[in-house]
């Protein structure tokens, strides 16, 4: 826009606001990929008092470290009452993907004390543009110490990732962000379905609807105990060949979209206690698996509140309806994320989710989250209907 220098995003292979809306552009990557020998070999240089290290995510030591940076200065909401509190379980997941890459996990420390100050990400994975399937780099987790912010450490951050990434003949990137940056491919609304609605009202995450009482709220949002359709349960390995298909099969049809494999389900979606959970539908009759639900464990720290110290929010991840209605799907996730001690479950508009939000009594958050790519131009932003991709 017009008003907003962007110093840094002016010179990477972006799609650039200026050129919004120029429909002669290609759609693809804007730059060729390079020789690996024309990839800078060194490190780029760093603020003398600080130097990289590469964190060893399997060193439990090295997690609490990564895991201690982000829960102390990691994102926040716009009223800074809350900020992402992932575990140590949750990153080992989130960075230890199939094929991952142990110097794509990219740390700043200050050379006398050897703290950890700044941090920043990238796992690999194939996504499908259009018909086109690409491998990325999915970027995440970019933290830089609240007491070194404004010094231009991102950018340094993200030449390195991107330096990295480029040596594994990797040129495309996929990253998510709640700040407008050149130039998103994609803009989410997120909302939040009460589970919890006392605590919520009590921590200021929500407030008493007008001429309505506590009682009145909690009879509102009040749930099932147990799921009601049959055979919904817990996803097991056994199933990671049938749950690949249905959901290679659904997420075909949306315009960019994560291209799982059967090795990419057993990771991402197999059950993992307070870190993902999923569930399917195995019919009675047919034992055919016909649905799928999954949603990950996000707590958040709440910030400056003496009664409470954790937000315990679960966040809804990949799911597939083919037998079950949506809104029962759904529905039966609520249920046992209330079962499991959720105070909130929260979802992106993206995919199909757009047809349970308000059904099932979800309300607006006060934000977004924009997609990005980077080194690859779509002709036009996408509706958020047209994505299948959820990053964490
Ligand atoms: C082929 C492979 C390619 C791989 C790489 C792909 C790209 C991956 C890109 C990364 C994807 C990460 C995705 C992800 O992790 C999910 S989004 C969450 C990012 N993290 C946080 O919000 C945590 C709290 N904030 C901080 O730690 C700092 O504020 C950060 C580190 C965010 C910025 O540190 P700072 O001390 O506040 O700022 P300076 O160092 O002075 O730098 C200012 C410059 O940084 C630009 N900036 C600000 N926030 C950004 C963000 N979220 N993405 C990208 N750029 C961001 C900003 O526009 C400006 O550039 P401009 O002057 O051009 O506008
Ligand atoms: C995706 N991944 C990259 C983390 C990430 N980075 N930046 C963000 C900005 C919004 C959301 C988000 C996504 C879905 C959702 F239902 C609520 C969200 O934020 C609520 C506001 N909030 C921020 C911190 N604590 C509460 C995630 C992110």
């Amino acid at each position: 826009s017009v008003e907003k220098q962007h110093r840094f995003w002016e010179t990477q292979p972006v799609g650039q606001f200026k050129d919004i809306g120029d429909t002669s552009l290609p759609e693809g990557p804007i730059e060729p990929a390079t020789p690996l020998s024309e990839v800078k070999q060194e490190p780029y240089n760093l603020p003398a008092a600080y130097e990289w290290t590469t964190c060893d995510m399997k060193s439990d030591y090295v997690c609490s470290e990564v895991y201690n940076l982000l829960k102390n200065n990691y994102v926040e909401d716009d009223e800074n009452m809350f900020r992402f509190n992932y575990s140590k379980e949750f990153l080992t997941w989130a960075l230890r993907p199939p094929g991952y890459y142990p110097s794509w996990h990219i740390g700043v420390r200050a050379k006398t004390s050897k703290k950890l100050v700044a941090f920043i990400s990238g796992v690999p994975a194939r996504i499908r543009v259009r018909d086109d399937v690409v491998k990325m780099a999915e970027i995440n987790f970019l933290c830089v110490h609240k007491k070194l912010r404004s010094k231009r450490l991102a950018p340094v951050m993200i030449k390195e990732v991107t330096r990295r990434v480029h040596l594994e003949n990797i040129w495309q990137a996929a990253y998510t962000a709640g700040v407008v940056l050149p130039t998103p491919v994609a803009t989410c609304q997120y909302w939040h379905r009460t589970l919890n609605p006392k605590k919520l009202i009590d921590v200021g995450f929500s407030r008493l609807g007008a001429r309505m009482t506590m009682s009145r709220t909690i009879k509102l949002y009040k749930l099932p105990d147990v799921p009601v359709t049959p055979g919904f349960r817990k996803m097991e390995p056994c199933d990671v060949p049938a749950v690949t298909r249905l959901l290679r099969n659904y997420l075909s049809q949306f315009l960019v979209a994560t291209d799982f494999d059967e090795n990419d389900v057993e990771h991402w979606l197999l059950p993992r206690e307070d870190v993902v959970d999923s569930y399917l539908v195995e019919s009675p009759e047919t034992h055919d698996v016909t649905d799928f639900c999954s949603f990950y464990t996000l707590p958040s720290t709440i910030l400056g509140n003496p009664n409470y110290t954790t937000l315990k929010a679960a966040y809804s991840y990949y799911n597939v309806a083919t037998r079950t209605t949506f809104l029962q799907l759904m529905n039966d996730a609520l249920i046992v994320a209330k079962q499991k001690g959720f105070d909130v479950f929260n979802a992106l508009d993206v995919m199909h989710n757009e047809s349970f939000l308000k059904e099932l009594k979800f309300g607006p958050g006060d934000g977004q989250l924009h997609y990005y790519l980077y080194n690859y131009r779509l002709r036009s932003a996408l509706k958020p209907s047209e994505l299948g991709l959820v990053l964490l």
